[in-house]
């Protein structure tokens, strides 16, 4: 599974954003077909339809270049939640004052209700409840201009019976909108937290706690796949060589300075031979203080020499756990795997040869 850019994570996160916006036009494409509902009707004029849909046309494309430019990445909120629930409701209360029936008017409140449900995709309780507030009071504006200026057009027991039933309903789906949104917010908390404690599982599978080595299943597997890999190759077979490393005398080591000691003098040796091995080589911990290291597309004539090099930089080695001029040092068993043999055959040759070693004095590499 690769990583995903930033680049990929900010790309994904538009077109999600986009997609929303798209569903809040539908809900605006709702309110269009009242308007043009109420026009047919004979319940509204002409002039109001126009600005209606010239304002809602110059709102939604100024959304989309805002988003298309990326100018939305800049704000606190980028998704523009409030502005998305906002907007709309301005051309309908100003279609809203020129609706006849207050039947009419009715129909645009209900619509801008279904706009706050948006909010539970984003927003917290008191941005919720704020935007509910100011849907009400939106209402209560109109009401208010069209007792003063169109008395004839409002009933005061029904718009008082309205504004109640309105302000109840605005709060039941502000709280439960926010509850949604608290919901998802805690799920995304929980799945980065799952995410995370994923990464660690796996950290714990493959590696070796005390060197942060690939541990001996991980290094086999990794054995099992460039095998497969210089089999492979064209025009024919590369030789893939591997070398069963050991520390010299480590019981002894572990007896004279302990346990402790024992364990820095691994991850020392663990963090010495990564740092010499090449890049594309690799190594793991295979046993208490074993180490398979594997050295793809090398020829006997270089595998010798790179564990050498590896042999060396142990021995140059200095521990504070041991005494000034105690050397440390490793056995190697160095070979190179036949085409057609199995993991074990060549596992084997090489273990032998590292048996070899040990017999033969130690602190040396010993082909086979
Ligand atoms: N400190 C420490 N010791 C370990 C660990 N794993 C294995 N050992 C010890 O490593 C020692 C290995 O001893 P042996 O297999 O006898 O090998 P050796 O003493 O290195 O002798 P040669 O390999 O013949 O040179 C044992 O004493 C184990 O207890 C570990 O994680 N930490």
């Amino acid at each position: 599974m690769t990583a995903e850019s930033i680049e990929q994570r900010i790309q994904r996160a538009q077109s999600l954003r986009l997609k929303r916006m798209i569903w809040g036009f539908a809900n605006h494409a709702c309110t269009a077909l009242a308007v043009i509902g109420l026009y047919l009707g004979g319940f509204l004029p002409m002039e109001p339809v126009l600005v209606f849909f010239a304002s809602s046309l110059l709102c939604g494309t100024l959304l989309v270049l805002v988003l298309q430019f990326g100018i939305n990445l800049r704000f606190k909120d980028p998704s523009m939640t409030m502005i998305q629930i906002i907007w709309p409701v301005i051309p309908s209360l100003y279609v809203m004052f020129f609706v006849a029936l207050p039947q009419g008017r009715i129909l645009f409140l209900l619509l801008a209700t279904g706009g706050i449900m948006f909010g539970a995709l984003a927003l917290n309780r008191r941005q919720m409840l704020t935007i509910a507030w100011l849907f009400w009071l939106g209402y209560l504006g109109l009401v208010l201009v069209l007792g003063w200026l169109a008395p004839e057009r409002i009933y005061w027991p029904l718009e008082a019976v309205t504004l109640f039933a309105y302000a109840s309903v605005l709060s039941i789906v502000a709280y439960l909108g926010s509850f949604i949104s608290e919901l998802r917010h805690q799920l995304s908390i929980r799945n980065r937290e799952l995410k995370h404690a994923n990464v660690e599982l796996v950290e714990l599978a493959t590696r070796d706690s005390l060197t942060s080595l690939p541990n001996r299943r991980t290094v086999m597997e990794q054995f099992e796949r460039e095998v497969a890999r210089s089999e492979r190759q064209s025009p024919g077979p590369k030789a893939l060589g591997i070398s069963v490393l050991d520390i010299d005398h480590f019981k002894r080591i572990n007896d004279t300075f302990g346990h402790q000691a024992g364990d820095e003098i691994l991850r020392k040796v663990s963090r010495t031979i990564q740092a010499t091995i090449r890049k594309g080589d690799y190594v793991g911990r295979i046993g208490g203080e074993e180490f398979l290291l594997i050295f793809p597309d090398t020829s006997p004539d270089h595998a010798v020499p790179a564990a050498e090099r590896i042999r060396k930089a142990v021995e140059a080695l200095r521990f504070d756990e041991l005494p000034e001029g105690y050397r440390v040092t490793v056995s190697q068993g160095v070979t190179i795997h036949q085409v057609g043999e199995t993991l074990q055959t060549t596992f084997k040759r090489a273990d032998e040869a590292l048996y070899q070693a040990k017999n033969s004095g130690r602190n040396q590499v010993l082909a086979a």
